[in-house]
């Protein structure tokens, strides 16, 4: 680990006679940059919000599957000028091999479902840690954890309404309402159909997607240089602008037409959902891009409505992801949801259950100390009784023994030994009402 001030200190024997001083750098103790310990009560914190992600995605059908964090580079080598590409977390393997930490799960399900060869239709899901290397200076975080979802094999909007759903339900069940949060939809369609009426060439668009996401964010000085390379001049930005400012999907209809792909598609999108009951969380919205280059349908991310948050979760259909690695195209659509913007709005909202404290069932101590059987007797009871236990496993006075059960949250502690060990029996202390009773223990 990274090493601070050096420190000195008196030398043992073995390390050069009699106190000498001898210089020891001290280790930093705080994890690298951007990145995150999980002590026990962040532990159970993301444990909670885990389960969450586990039990929307288990209510829906969906399968878990993992793969490893370590990838080829070759996976993330798309040249559209996306940040998660730019940011690679890369480097040579001893073999000499450019392996990269995943920054996104969508390539590495690609590869597997290229290499498995799953009947579809599939509905996996996953919560991997996904990393990029940002300049420091920004000092954002360099790792998350991102729950996604991801069905293939279907190509109606049917599979982006029920993927929308389970968004939906994710928030309701850690307590968010439509209120609070809203799911911004469009389609990539509309880019593409007035990108084809100007004549802009198709393989340009994967890339013309990722300089409007851009436009959303930095003035367009920033990519004119860009845009210009794509032979885009401000006049088509401009009209690109305009069409993406329609604020309803009649007004885009105006634009684009009423046969248009992405009316049909945004229009039945909006009806099954409606159908799901979770319309009142959904806002259209013509400007939604997203940052990755390889959708080409529908497109949506969570904001939450007071607007002080980054995008909470985000994804959309990507037909032709696994062309461009060279198979069949297939029909995708997915989402990832970050495990850290959402606890922020948590927060925000005093929503976020207190994780300061764990739990256990029991905490179990003899009055002699470790050596007694007694209590290793007890521990074993209650634990083939499906009971959580914390054995104390030094002598300790009682007193020490009811303060450590309170800092772990034990609700019931069993002394063992004493007078009521001569008995056969335990005390058994109920620490929210303070009640205490003699147990015999077989019967505990
Ligand atoms: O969502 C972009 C992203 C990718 C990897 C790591 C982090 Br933090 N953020």
């Amino acid at each position: 680990g990274r090493r601070s001030a050096e420190v000195v200190r008196r030398g043992k024997e073995e390390e050069g006679g009699e106190g000498k001083k001898v210089k020891v750098e001290k280790l930093d103790v705080k994890p690298p940059k951007g990145t995150r310990d999980f002590p026990p009560s962040l532990s159970r914190q993301q444990t909670w919000l885990f389960s969450h992600f586990h039990a929307v995605s288990k209510s829906y059908g969906f399968s878990h599957y993992d793969s490893p964090i370590l990838e080829s580079t070759s996976l993330y080598t798309r040249k559209a000028g996306e940040e998660v590409t730019e940011q690679l977390y890369s480097f040579l393997d001893k073999g000499g091999r450019p392996v990269s930490l995943r920054p996104e799960m969508t390539p590495s399900l690609a590869r597997m479902v290229m290499g498995l060869k799953p009947t579809l239709p599939i509905k996996w899901y996953s919560i991997p840690q996904c990393w990029r290397y940002e300049r420091s200076t920004r000092g954002r975080r360099r790792e998350h954890y991102q729950w996604n979802v991801d069905i293939w094999g279907v190509e109606g909007e049917a599979a982006e309404a029920e993927v929308l759903a389970g968004m939906v339900d994710l928030m309701r069940s850690v307590g968010l309402t439509s209120d609070d949060v809203g799911i911004k939809i469009n389609s990539r369609a509309v880019l593409r159909e007035v990108t084809e009426k100007m004549g802009i060439g198709g393989d340009k668009f994967a890339s013309v997607c990722v300089l409007v996401d851009k436009l959303e964010k930095v003035p367009i000085e920033a990519i004119e240089g860009d845009l210009k390379d794509l032979g885009i001049g401000r006049e088509v930005v401009e009209e690109l602008l305009t069409v993406l400012g329609s604020k309803t999907i009649d007004d885009l209809a105006e634009h684009v037409g009423e046969e248009s792909e992405a009316v049909r598609d945004l229009r039945s999108l909006l009806r099954l959902l409606d159908f799901h009951g979770v319309s009142d969380w959904m806002v259209f919205d013509a400007s939604v891009v997203r940052g990755l280059s390889y959708y080409t349908g529908v497109v949506f991310e969570a904001f939450d409505r007071t607007g002080n948050l980054r995008a909470i979760a985000g994804g959309g259909r990507y037909d032709g992801l696994v062309e461009t690695y060279g198979g069949e195209r297939t029909p995708a659509v997915g989402f990832g949801f970050g495990d850290a913007v959402i606890v922020e709005l948590l927060k925000d909202k005093g929503l976020l259950p207190d994780f300061e404290r764990g739990t256990v069932d029991y905490c179990v101590a003899g009055v002699e100390g470790p050596e007694d059987g007694e209590a290793v007797r007890a521990a074993g009871i209650l634990r083939g009784k499906g009971m959580s236990v914390d054995l104390v496993l030094e002598k300790r006075k009682m007193k020490w023994v009811f303060k450590h059960a309170d800092r772990i949250g034990a609700r019931k502690v069993v002394i063992t030994g004493g007078e009521e060990g001569e008995r056969g029996e335990c005390i058994v202390k109920d620490m929210d009402t303070g009640e205490q009773v003699a147990v015999k223990l077989g019967e505990l």
